[in-house]
């Protein structure tokens, strides 16, 4: 389950994420099937529901070979849906290997209408698109919609539609817009509309039907099922050799933690790297709390005027995020000259830091920020990567977590990002801004918590903005810096929406920031959604 030992050299493309060994990834006797990615912006949640339903699957681009996806094993495969037309030069084709593999294929949209194009049918743009709620009436029985009534509300996306469908297939279903809302021949079936989306309420169930009863899976994939299989991957990994392990604290260093620790015991060692950019606190709490919680000694780095020092003069968020990701590697390998020599460095990596870092795993979707932890690692890096997460998602690292038996006090941190305030001060990290965005960071906290809505909440922070606007502070004219304030609800951090927490707490907040934090005078609340925002500012 973790990333192949590759030995970076300068000939490695330079931040290219490193790529897995599929063979690594799961136990021989797990279920999987492959989701094809087209572009669709709901691409991660096909494999987000599938991994609900029990069933393993990975995401792997559109242009996937037979020799990339064979290692998995696949019982089926589903295509997304994408922005291209597929009658149009140079839109993403289906690979050859779908169709010749004899797997079942659901086609999800654009995923739909390449199975029709690809076997003679006819796809043209529709005269009235379709965006947004609609009803089907399925008139076909077909076990994809086993179980489920004749009229389903769902959700549609689409301008293009099927004119003609390919020889053999039958249409199953069709709404007001879709004479062919959905088509199948044999275990080859295409859905106009997405049962992804919780739009779709029902869509769990045809996703669950297409797993089980078209493919034959046997929902395998469980929490205790990776936990056994990481372990004995890691201990065959890992040899005799030592792993210094970069922790943070926070869920995903922490969990990664307590997984190779059961599988190494002490040739472990976890390395927590003070970056003079964390919150108020939290080096002295993560010391506690690691200390109560894990029987393996820490260490400890103070590297504060390192970061900083390289962060002068830089503004370009990309760039901090490239400077940090380096400064982390430089700080683990003059660690592991003390305490080493380390084989490997281990991270807390999840499957979202690696889709939206690198277009490794999907050339069709678009790079969004560099994590410190994918993108911004140096070409010349000397460790290899050991990272058991990098497959997943943070609510099945919670859960893993807690079978492991951390607390919920660690189960439950709110995410903190590797570049820490560094990517909360627009502009210029200098000390000046550090302190004064930790201090309005330690307000918004503590009154989020006194409000008891923590749990409620993914993240809360505050951003220091470097724009300064008129005040009037005690009959005096102020010119001072703005602060925003970001609370956000999520499932997983690939989608958003900002938190309509209350006013009061808001007025708490602005209030408190306003008279003790100096260098402040002004406070806005973020009311936008990921997408088209991102949770952080940079
Ligand atoms: N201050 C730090 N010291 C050592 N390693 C760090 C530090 N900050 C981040 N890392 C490494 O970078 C990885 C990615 O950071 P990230 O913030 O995504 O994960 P996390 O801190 O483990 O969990 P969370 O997302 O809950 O904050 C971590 O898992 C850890 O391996
Ligand atoms: O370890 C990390 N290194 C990074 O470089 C990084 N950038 C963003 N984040 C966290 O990831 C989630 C999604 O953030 P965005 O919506 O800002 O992309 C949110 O939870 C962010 O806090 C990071 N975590
Ligand atoms: N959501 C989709 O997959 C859209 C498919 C195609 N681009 C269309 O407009 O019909
Ligand atoms: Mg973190």
């Amino acid at each position: 389950m973790e990333t192949k030992a590759t030995i970076r050299t300068a000939a490695t493309p330079e931040h290219a994420a490193p790529e897995a060994e599929p063979a690594e990834r799961l136990p021989m006797s797990t279920d999987a099937v492959v989701v094809l990615d087209f572009g669709s912006q709901y691409s991660q949640l096909i494999a987000r529901r599938v991994r609900e339903a029990s069933v393993y699957c990975e995401l792997l681009p559109h242009d996937a070979t037979w020799s990339d996806v064979a290692p998995l094993r696949p019982r089926g495969v589903i295509l997304s849906g994408g922005p291209a037309s597929v009658y149009e030069p140079g839109a993403p084709q289906l690979p050859a290997w779908v169709l010749e593999s004899d797997l079942p294929v659901l086609g999800i949209c654009y995923g739909m209408q390449l199975l029709a194009h690809a076997l003679g049918g006819a796809v043209e743009p529709a005269a009235e698109r379709e965006y947004g709620p609609a009803t089907i009436e399925v008139f076909e029985p077909h076990p994809i919609f086993a179980g489920l009534p004749e009229r389903l509300d769902v959700w549609m996306s689409h301008g293009d539609r099927i004119a003609r469908l390919p020889e053999g297939f039958a249409p199953l279903a069709r709404s007001g817009n879709s004479p062919y809302a959905a088509m199948a021949r044999g275990n080859l079936i295409g859905l106009q509309f997405h049962p992804e989306v919780a739009h779709t309420p029902l869509g769990r169930v045809i996703l669950r039907n297409f797993l089980y009863d078209v493919c034959g899976c046997a929902g395998n994939w469980t929490a205790e099922s990776f936990i056994e299989s990481s372990i004995a991957a890691i201990r065959e990994r890992v040899g005799n050799d030592r792993v210094l392990l970069a922790l943070s604290g926070g869920v995903d260093s922490s969990v990664a933690a307590a997984l190779i620790h059961r599988a190494i015991g002490d040739q472990l060692t976890p390395v927590f790297v003070d970056t003079g950019l964390l919150r108020e606190g939290e080096p002295e709490t993560i010391k506690e709390v690691f200390g109560r919680h894990f029987k393996m000694p820490l260490v400890a780095i103070d590297a504060g005027e390192r970061f900083l020092a390289r962060l002068r003069g830089v503004l370009d968020p990309e760039e901090k995020r490239r400077i940090i990701g380096d400064e982390f590697v430089r700080v683990f390998e003059a660690a592991a000259v003390e305490h080493g020599p380390f084989r490997f460095l281990a991270q807390g990596t999840l499957y979202p830091d690696v889709i939206e870092s690198a277009t490794a795993v999907s050339k069709a979707a678009a790079k969004i920020k560099t994590h410190h932890n994918v993108g911004g690692l140096p070409a010349d890096l000397r460790f290899e990567l050991l990272e058991p997460l990098r497959f997943l998602f943070k609510d099945e690292v919670r859960t893993i977590g807690r079978l492991l038996g951390l607390p919920e006090e660690i189960v439950q941190r709110q995410p903190f990002p590797g570049p820490g305030l560094a990517v909360r001060i627009i502009g210029e990290v200098t000390p000046e801004a550090v302190t004064t965005v930790r201090r309005a960071d330690a307000i918004v906290r503590q009154e989020v918590e006194a409000a008891g809505l923590s749990a409620e909440l993914w993240q809360f922070f505050a951003v220091l903005l470097p724009v300064r606007t008129t005040g009037v502070m005690g009959d005096y004219r102020t010119y001072a810096q703005v602060c925003a304030i970001r609370a956000v609800t999520s499932e997983d951090a690939m989608t958003a929406d900002w938190a309509r927490v209350p006013h009061e707490l808001l007025a708490r907040i602005s209030n408190r920031i306003v008279n003790e934090v100096p260098g402040i005078n002004r406070v806005v609340y973020d009311v936008t959604s990921k997408p088209p925002a991102t949770i952080e500012w940079e």
